[in-house]
């Protein structure tokens, strides 16, 4: 098991990560939420020794690594959130070189390569220079370079980030996968909460340096049990609507967006009749008003007020 305990790092004033109690234990599917600039990143390389924190520990099987690292990199492949490959080589080649890093020769170091272009869904493009790739391409081989020495786990930092859906959903099947088929322990950084919906057993949501909320999916919507969200959509969604939804003393938050409102109202509030008067007073038709399931996003948005992705 890997253990975070009170790990800080304060950058001079300003608290990067403040006091991030964590655990991943062998096997799970651990999601590290948070908006830009929460301390994902910072927490992670800390996490893998490439930060030092300002206090605090990071234990592997109850030893501290911040002193001795070698043995828990051995069993971690970083996947980071800027791609790191070499243009002008080919798949293949990228795979060779950073295989050799890992002390990979011969039969040994092309049979490895051989599984990972498969496990990354790229034999075919081998033989192709890496300049002529996708971004989505780019960030599978990535995630292939993390996996040349066969580690337990993978820390992945955001690596869907700028990358097209189809490349998207390959990168989230592979992480399931890898983690089904080989038990793969990973952590995975994101601010897109679908994926950490999809992906994970536990979650972590960090903002501005703090964990803001910890635990299973279910254990997390908990938080706003005593809430709903409900759902209005209509084509053209009149400024004076939304006005008097932020007025209604029954309404305790809303979010707009194109063509739909959301709002989050106590559990057993009656609002349907409320918000249709409150549309038919400001001369507006209703597409639809319907009870949402909370997500992620409402929880975050119920804790700080703000959406996840501004
Ligand atoms: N080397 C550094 N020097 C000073 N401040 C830093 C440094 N690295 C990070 N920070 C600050 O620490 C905070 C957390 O940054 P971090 O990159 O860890 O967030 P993040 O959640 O990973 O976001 P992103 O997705 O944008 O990378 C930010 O306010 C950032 O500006």
């Amino acid at each position: 098991m890997i253990e975070l305990i009170d790990l800080t790092k304060k950058f001079k004033q300003n608290f990067a990560v403040k006091n991030l109690n964590m655990f991943i234990e062998k096997g799970e599917i651990v999601g590290l939420l948070g908006p830009n600039g929460a301390g994902k990143s910072t927490a992670i390389s800390m996490l893998s020794s490439l930060v030092e924190p300002t206090s605090g520990d990071v234990q592997f099987e109850n030893k501290s690594i911040l002193k001795n690292p070698s043995s828990f990199r051995k069993i971690v492949g970083m996947v980071p959130q800027e791609i790191a490959l070499y243009e002008d080589l080919t798949a293949e080649e990228n795979l060779q070189f950073f295989g050799r890093i890992y002390q990979l020769r011969g039969k040994k170091l092309s049979k490895k390569v051989d599984e990972v272009l498969e496990q990354i869904g790229l034999t075919d493009r081998r033989k192709d220079i890496v300049k002529k790739f996708s971004g989505g391409m780019k960030r599978r081989l990535n995630i292939g370079v993390a996996m040349l020495h066969d580690p337990e786990m993978l820390i992945m930092d955001e690596p869907t980030v700028g990358i097209d859906p189809q490349s998207r959903n390959y990168i989230l099947d592979t992480v399931k996968r890898l983690n089904a088929e080989r038990q793969m322990t990973v952590l995975y950084t994101s601010h897109y909460m679908e994926e950490v919906e999809f992906l994970c057993d536990r979650i972590y949501i960090m903002d501005k340096g703090n964990l803001i909320a910890a635990g299973t999916k279910e254990e997390i919507k908990q938080i706003i049990s005593s809430e709903k969200t409900v759902s209005i959509k209509a084509e053209i969604l009149k400024h004076d609507f939304i006005q008097a939804l932020e007025e209604n003393p029954l309404i305790n938050r809303v979010t707009v967006g194109e063509k739909e409102v959301t709002i989050l109202v106590p559990k057993d509030a009656n609002v349907f009749s409320e918000v249709i008067k409150l549309a038919e007073t400001n001369g507006m038709e209703l597409t639809s008003v319907d009870n949402k399931t909370p997500t992620l996003e409402d929880v975050f948005l119920h804790l700080t007020g703000r959406a996840l992705r501004d």
